[in-house]
């Protein structure tokens, strides 16, 4: 594979997970006889991922399998840079988008009309790019009647409809969707699989999570497979996805 669009050398994350220990002590002296609790906190390291080598190729639409866990979301928050890796190296040679949890990567207060220039803004597009892609994402999103309205005010598959359409109509070269289809109704589904098969044959990258799978094997053609941290392979879907569910 030359020059992937997407590298990992060595990524691990890291996370210190505090735990409140509580330790029973006999006093001595005058409060002889009675006992006190001290709670001390204690800080425990835990690698969400480690040793992960990963190429992806440009176009691909990639499944990221693993169980509940595993590091799936890990990933892409280190792919979409909100998180640092601990240790390793990513190369991406494009932009991001992501379609995480609901909320992340929209601003609350403000509007759905507001948060798609905000989006396209940080993609890097200019005002005038954002307004000739705008009546696509509206008319993709159904949200035509709640433009003005705060996101906040959004139930979580609006937030979706919205997130989805942004992300898959402003520019980008790397898309990552996170467990966010099984949210949306069956037609938004439909409608959104058949535009990453679009986006793809344009030549946009997808990785996708997903506990869905027919979704999965409907449109992905590799996949990678994650299991407590850990690489288990990178490889076709069809070959993955057995090794994967027979486990
Ligand atoms: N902010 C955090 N602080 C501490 N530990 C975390 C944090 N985020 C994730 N972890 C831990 O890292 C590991 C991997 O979590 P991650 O959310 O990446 O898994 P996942 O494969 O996406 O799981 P699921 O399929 O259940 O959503 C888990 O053990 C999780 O508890």
């Amino acid at each position: 594979m030359e020059n992937p669009i997407i590298e990992t050398f060595g990524l691990g994350k890291k996370y210190h997970i505090s735990n409140l220990v509580n330790k029973n002590t006999e006093e001595k002296g005058l409060l002889g006889g009675i006992k006190s609790i001290i709670t001390q906190p204690r800080h425990q390291p835990k690698w969400a991922l480690r040793n992960i080598d990963i190429k992806v190729e440009q176009g691909d639409i990639v499944a990221v399998l693993g169980g509940n866990g595993s590091g799936k979301s890990t990933l892409f928050r280190l792919l979409s840079e909100i998180t640092d890796p601990s240790e390793g190296e990513i190369i991406l040679r494009g932009s991001v988008s992501c379609i995480l949890e609901a909320g992340v990567g929209f601003h609350h207060e403000l509007t759905g009309k507001e948060n798609i220039y905000l989006n396209g803004t940080l993609l890097g597009m200019s005002t005038e790019e954002i307004n000739a892609q705008f009546d696509q994402i509206v008319a993709f999103s159904e949200l035509e009647q709640y433009l003005n309205v705060p996101i906040k005010k959004y139930s979580s598959g609006m937030y979706i409809r919205l997130a989805f359409a942004v992300a898959s109509f402003l520019r980008t070269d790397i898309l990552l969707v996170d467990e966010v289809l099984s949210m949306g109704d069956e037609s938004f589904r439909q409608k959104s699989i058949k535009r990453m098969k679009q986006m793809a044959d344009e030549g946009c990258t997808i990785m996708m999570v997903s506990h869905d799978a027919k979704i999965l094997r409907d449109i992905c053609c590799s996949a990678i497979h994650i299991e407590q941290g850990q690489l288990i392979g990178q490889g076709s879907m069809g070959e993955l996805f057995k090794s994967y569910s027979e486990k």
